[in-house]
């Protein structure tokens, strides 16, 4: 199967200019592409995984992936996909950005290898060097205000306002692609479904400023965007996104969001984002068919992800806090496993080194007065680490803690609370 192929198979492929002449090039030759990441927040999200994973397939199929991170672009702002104006950013919080994007790009892609010969650029390196002049002159001439207005970016935007700096993004993507053309032997660019409009206007640009009679070999492939079963953006959760940085979203996080992928789109989301073979995913999707409620292809994926983005390590922990918590081992984990799986849970601080439960359920807010935490005591709602109690007399004390360091309080069938003794 050679590349295209394989990435049709996996329903990777939204958009291309000239299938056959692209899959040819693809073919015959080792060819250089480029996918550009604008620094808009400190770190990468879930929603760049394709387009950095398509990166990495066509580095394993034997091509050279060049990932540009725009470090200028990103000071401009790109309108594609957007109904609004963005805020523009200022120019050390962007620089800040940059190095974190080069850093998470490089965990998946191998820059280091002379060989394979895969590079990082950063477009403020020229686009902070190019006079006014040198852009009106060389790269605006070549477009028609028409053609800019026919661009999605612009049309969908002309009613609610566009800035003349959003309007110019296009020229300045364009001449990257030019540019990267020229200097690195780049001849395909890759991207998300909204970047069709500026990729396009890329390969205009280099048409109309090579020579004449002289072929041109240049192409665009775009990614779909990823949908899920239910409507809801894919992505996004109730804490917000999912980052790819381990400090705004813990590897367990992580590991849940995958795991907890609808059984519609669990087979869809193991052929984009895995790189396990089509085979193998073909028995998973038995799996879903035949015994859904065992999660095998959910936890295969989240297993999959979550070691490609963050490590075995990150992985195994993650792994552990699920089963504890899904199995009632709790007091098996140790403080930081604690911390990471009960992030989002409410948190009392308590200095005793022994409290009446009672006493503990209201001062800890857990529950509403004493009266009701006798009443949920007796009832059977109180949970001291997964296990019931309902002695309306019992003492928290050492024993009760977990790596002696907290104590975790359930009330009902869901609700956390966590008791942290300092
Ligand atoms: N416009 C792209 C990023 C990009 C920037 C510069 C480029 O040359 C290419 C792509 C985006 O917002 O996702």
């Amino acid at each position: 199967m050679n590349i295209i192929e394989d990435l049709r198979a996996r329903d990777l492929i939204n958009q291309m200019t000239d299938d056959e002449g692209l899959e040819n090039h693809l073919n015959e030759s080792r060819v250089t592409l480029y996918c550009g990441f604008d620094p808009t927040a400190d770190s990468l999200h879930i929603g760049h995984l394709l387009p950095i994973l398509m990166l990495k397939r066509f580095q394993e199929a034997g091509h050279r992936p060049i990932a540009l991170v725009g470090g200028g672009t990103g000071l401009i702002g790109d309108p594609s996909g957007r109904n609004e104006e963005r805020q523009l950013n200022e120019e050390n919080v962007v620089q800040e950005w940059v190095k974190n994007i080069e850093d998470q790009l490089s965990r998946f892609i191998d820059f280091t290898d002379d060989q394979k010969g895969a590079k990082v650029v950063n477009n403020y390196d020229w686009l902070s060097k190019m006079s006014i002049i040198d852009l009106l002159r060389d790269v605006g001439k070549h477009f028609s205000v028409n053609y800019m207005l026919a661009k999605d970016s612009v049309e969908s935007r002309i009613e609610n306002g566009i800035s003349y700096t959003e309007f110019t993004y296009m020229l300045l993507q364009s001449l990257d692609f030019l540019r990267l053309n020229q200097e690195e032997d780049v001849s395909l660019q890759i991207g998300g479904s909204d970047q069709w409009g500026n990729i396009t206007a890329g390969l205009e640009l280099i048409r109309r400023t090579s020579q004449e009679g002289e072929e041109v070999k240049a192409y665009g492939l775009t990614v779909p965007l990823i949908t899920k079963a239910d409507g809801s953006k894919f992505g996004k959760t109730a804490g917000g996104a999912i980052w790819l940085d381990e400090k705004k979203t813990s590897p367990y996080e992580f590991y849940q969001f995958w795991v907890n992928a609808d059984d519609r789109d669990v087979v869809k989301f193991l052929k984009s984002f895995t790189f396990l073979p089509l085979e193998e995913i073909d028995e998973l999707a038995k799996e879903v068919e035949e015994r859904p409620e065992q999660r095998v292809a959910q936890r295969r994926l989240a297993e999959e992800m979550t070691k490609m983005v963050h490590g075995e390590e990150a992985l195994n922990q993650a792994q552990r806090i699920t089963h504890a918590l899904f199995n009632g081992d709790i007091k098996e984990l140790t403080k930081e496993e604690v911390e990471v799986g009960f992030k989002d849970v409410p948190t009392f601080e308590l200095e005793e080194s022994e409290k009446g439960l009672i006493d503990l359920l209201v001062e800890a807010n857990i529950s509403s007065s004493k009266r009701q935490a006798r009443e949920d005591i007796s009832n059977g709602a109180i949970y001291i680490n997964d296990e019931r109690q309902q002695d309306l007399k019992y003492f928290i004390d050492e024993n009760d803690r977990i790596d002696d360091a907290f104590t975790i309080i359930r009330r009902g069938k869901k609700k956390y609370f966590l008791i942290k003794h300092v």
